[in-house]
């Protein structure tokens, strides 16, 4: 199913994790291998055809359990740590879910390789973006290693990559990333365009004096973002 070393990355990522939730369990092979390495697993599955087999799985596991559910309609008291191969189609929701709802302390995803250039990127940068101003306001991305379309059974049409995600001690607050993420919806849709002419479209008190009007929305830094959506939201909330 899945190439033996992107299981070992994932699961010694966790070591010393007491729980670890993982999106899309599968059948179960990234599970069993995280149970060796963290106090619990819970896996979450939305297909019920992997049910029985992961059940199986935390038959022969003390330390794993199993939810049959989605994982962008869940919510967990706490999660500690996170971890897994995403399934690519719910990546903007999940990462969404991610920063305002579960915000573990440390976290391991593959994802799309140009997700990950997208969640790491640098202010400037092509990839640069909404996805990377909401992740980063609140998690140090780190990139993992590369993995080809052979690493998959069925194999993507895509690369892979990890991802490392680790809780800021100044990470933005779930309120605040919803300001932030209201505000980047508009930011974002003229990213070339100069931020003077896109906060008069995008905010009611748009005038508002600031030293960055000059410069391209791709240009900005995720602190820059964060302080304009208070300006423009914040104070209206
Ligand atoms: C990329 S596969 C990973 C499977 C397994 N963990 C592995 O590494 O082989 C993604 C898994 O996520 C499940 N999935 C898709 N959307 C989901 C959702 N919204 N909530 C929970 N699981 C989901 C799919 O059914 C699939 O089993």
């Amino acid at each position: 199913m899945v190439d033996p070393r992107l299981v070992l990355e994932i699961a010694r990522n966790m070591r010393g994790c007491n729980y670890v939730v993982e999106p899309g369990a599968g059948l179960g092979v990234v599970t069993s291998r995280l149970s060796d390495n963290a106090g619990y697993v819970l896996g979450v599955e939305v297909d019920a055809r992997f049910i029985p087999l992961l059940g199986e799985v935390a038959r022969e596991h003390k330390n794993i359990d199993v939810v049959y559910g989605d994982i962008l309609e869940l919510f967990f008291e706490r999660v500690e740590c996170m971890a897994g191969n995403l399934p690519y189609s719910i990546t903007g929701p999940f990462f969404s879910r991610l920063v305002k709802v579960f915000r573990p302390k440390s976290a391991i995803f593959t994802v799309q390789r140009e997700v990950a250039s997208r969640l790491a990127a640098k202010p400037g940068t092509s990839s640069y973006g909404r996805l990377t101003v909401l992740v980063q306001l609140v998690y140090e991305v780190k990139l993992g290693n590369v993995y080809p379309p052979s690493s998959f059974y069925p194999p993507p049409e895509v690369y892979s990559q990890t991802v490392n995600l680790r809780l800021r001690e100044d990470a933005v607050s779930p309120s605040e990333i919803e300001i932030v993420e209201e505000f980047t919806r508009c930011l974002f849709s003229q990213r070339n365009k100069r931020v003077a002419k896109v906060l008069r479209s995008c905010c009611e008190n748009g005038d508002f004096v600031n030293d960055v009007g000059e410069r391209r929305v791709y240009e900005l830094s995720p602190s820059e973002v964060y302080s304009l959506a208070l300006k423009c939201f914040g104070s209206s909330r």
